[in-house]
């Protein structure tokens, strides 16, 4: 069964429509990339398939739960939207903890969870320090955690690596590869860096102006050209030279 099924769905915002008839599927333990230029629908999709939008029209499944059911989908994923915000005054532990406590853990597992998740995003030795101390990619890496705390099927990750340096940006790369190689869960990574995408995603999409115009894994999309880069271009170019 698809980690994702979406059918001709649609966003719009009155006469304006942000996602348009979008058909794809993502396989489980899979690295997706989401691509697009400015305003192409990544967020909107995003948004539509962690049912925090509803569709003006069209169907989807994420998870194997169908999109009418949303508080069912929301126990199976995992999200880090484009500008999350944390409460500076916890630490790191504290804000994972009482994440995994609103999932309906006990103390004791929610603390185990907490240190668990630490570790893996590479903040063990920091858990204990106020997230107001934290340079943004290790806020970043904090909230990849947050979305891994209900051990999701599905993890969407909405330009995890924008404002990062080079390490920063290494690091969260290692990240997701690790989630999807040991947790066998399937990543959805929102992005603008291609060479990102070629690093750690198997499959992309390719939106422009709400409309698909590539998905499948990155060596067929790329067949024609070699190039993700060129492809890229060629598939978002708009003549009249506007975004
Ligand atoms: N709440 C809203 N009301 C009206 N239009 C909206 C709303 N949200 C998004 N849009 C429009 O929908 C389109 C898609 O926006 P979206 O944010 O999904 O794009 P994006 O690919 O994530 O862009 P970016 O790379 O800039 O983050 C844009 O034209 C945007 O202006």
């Amino acid at each position: 069964m698809a980690a994702i099924e979406a059918i001709d769905l649609t966003k719009r915002y009155g006469a304006r429509i942000a996602v348009d008839a979008l058909a794809f599927s993502a396989e489980p333990g899979e690295v997706i990339g989401l691509l697009g230029p400015n305003g192409a629908g990544k967020t909107t999709t995003i948004r539509l398939l962690t049912t925090i939008l509803e569709p003006s029209s069209g169907t989807f499944t994420v998870a194997g739960t169908s999109g009418d059911r949303p508080d069912r989908i929301r126990q199976r994923i995992g999200v880090l939207p484009e500008s999350a915000g944390y409460p500076a005054r916890q630490t790191g532990s504290e804000y994972l903890q009482y994440a995994a406590r609103l999932f309906g853990r006990n103390r004791t597992d929610a603390r185990t969870v907490a240190e668990r998740l630490l570790g893996e995003v590479g903040l063990a030795d920091r858990g204990n320090s106020r997230i107001s101390t934290y340079s943004r990619g290790m806020r970043q890496r904090l909230g990849i955690a947050r979305a891994l705390v209900n051990d999701p099927v599905v993890v969407f990750l909405d330009e995890p690596t924008l404002g990062l340096d080079p390490a920063g940006q290494r690091e969260i790369l290692a990240t997701i590869s690790d989630i999807a190689g040991r947790r066998g869960a399937t990543v959805v990574l929102s992005t603008h860096t291609l060479t990102e995408v070629e690093e750690v995603c198997g499959a992309v999409i390719i939106l422009d102006h709400g409309q698909l115009r590539a998905s499948g894994p990155i060596d067929e999309v790329v067949a024609g050209t070699g190039s993700l880069r060129t492809t890229f271009l060629a598939l978002t170019e708009n003549p009249g030279g506007q975004s």
